[in-house]
């Protein structure tokens, strides 16, 4: 268990981390996420001990984990930190720094270094020299190299920002069931929703350094209850139930205002929420749909390409407006 109790940090005068508390269990799969300049890489380091901390302590099973006035060398070694520059050995090859933790001849840390640069698809790149390397491959080798001494805990940030769409999705289902296959607690400081929403147990929200919310993704994502959390989630619409409802509205949701993403309206006849095309944005499989509708600006899907100007009529279940009610 990895206990984080009461942490507050700050580089200068302005405070980066303010009591900061959560717990995590063996195993556990934990995204951080929240603005740029939100103290998530920091809160990552301070995990890792390269950070003296103003206040507060972080335990592992009970231990109290020193920062750098206390260790000649910070960090900890059931621990890895894989950092968004990848501290990599450029002149030696792919095999040689996922290999480096073990004697030459080991036979159990080759099928290691094995096993590990196939998860990571780098089979074509093994003896290949790290500088030779694109920043997302370089990216793949620094966790293969990470994941090397079979860690306890592993912390990321920003771990697949330099690797194409296809593989990213294809690496990331390979590391994360390797993880949870391993019992591997992580942490991913993460600006990519698929990381907090496919592959974390946990999701903690991090804003002006501060825990602004720390649930399942899933909670999170059907209840954000605050405008900073959905946005995080990608395009999100802020609206009175009084802009929707049909019918008189029940007292418990007279002047509420809630939160609904893109593919919570339709187009519909019997909507009864009013909008004008403002532009529609091609999605591959649908377009995503800019409107108005008096002050506000309203997006939704739609399957074809809308006219500016056109107006609509956009639809909402009563469901799914009680289930993103702001409380
Ligand atoms: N070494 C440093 N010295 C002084 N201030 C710093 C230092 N590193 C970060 N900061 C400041 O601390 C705050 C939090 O930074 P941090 O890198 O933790 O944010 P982040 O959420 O990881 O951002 P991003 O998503 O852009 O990586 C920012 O205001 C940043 O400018």
């Amino acid at each position: 268990m990895l206990v984080v109790d009461h942490v507050s940090f700050s580089y200068q005068e302005k405070i980066t981390l303010k009591n900061i508390n959560f717990k995590a269990k063996k195993g556990e799969h934990i995204s951080i996420i929240g603005e740029s300049g939100s103290g998530k890489s920091t809160l990552l380091k301070s995990i890792y001990g390269l950070l003296q901390l103003n206040e507060g302590k972080i335990t592992w099973n009970g231990e109290e984990l020193l920062g750098p006035d206390f260790n000649l060398i910070p960090g900890h070694l059931f621990m890895k930190y894989v950092a968004q520059d990848f501290e990599l050995m450029p002149f030696t090859t792919v095999a040689e720094n996922v290999g480096t933790y073990f004697a030459r001849g080991d036979k159990k840390g080759e099928d290691r270094v094995k096993e590990l640069i196939e998860i990571m698809q780098l089979e074509d790149f093994a003896d290949t020299k790290v500088k030779n390397l694109s920043g997302g491959q370089q990216q793949r080798v620094a966790l293969a190299k990470a994941l090397a001494t079979k860690p306890e805990v592993l912390l990321l940030d920003e771990p697949f920002n330099q690797v194409d769409h296809f593989l990213k999705n294809s690496l990331r289902r390979a590391l994360f069931a390797y993880l949870k296959k391993e019992k591997i607690m992580c942490f991913v400081a993460t600006h990519d929703m698929t990381d907090a929403l496919s592959y974390s147990d946990t999701t903690i929200v991090l804003k002006d350094g501060e825990i602004k919310a720390n649930n399942s993704p899933k909670k999170l994502y059907e209840k954000p209850n605050d405008r900073y959390i959905a946005l995080l989630f990608g395009e999100v619409n802020d609206l009175n139930v009084s802009d929707v409802w049909k019918g008189e509205i029940p007292s418990e949701l007279k002047n509420k205002s809630f939160f609904c993403y893109p593919h919570d309206l339709r187009k519909s006849k019997i909507g009864t929420l009013k909008v004008n095309v403002v532009q529609s944005y091609y999605r591959g499989d649908r377009y995503l749909v800019k409107s108005r509708s008096n002050k506000k600006t309203v997006f939704f899907f739609h399957k074809n390409l809308l006219k500016t100007g056109l107006e609509v009529s956009l639809f909402i279940s009563k469901e799914t407006i009680a289930k993103r009610i702001v409380n």
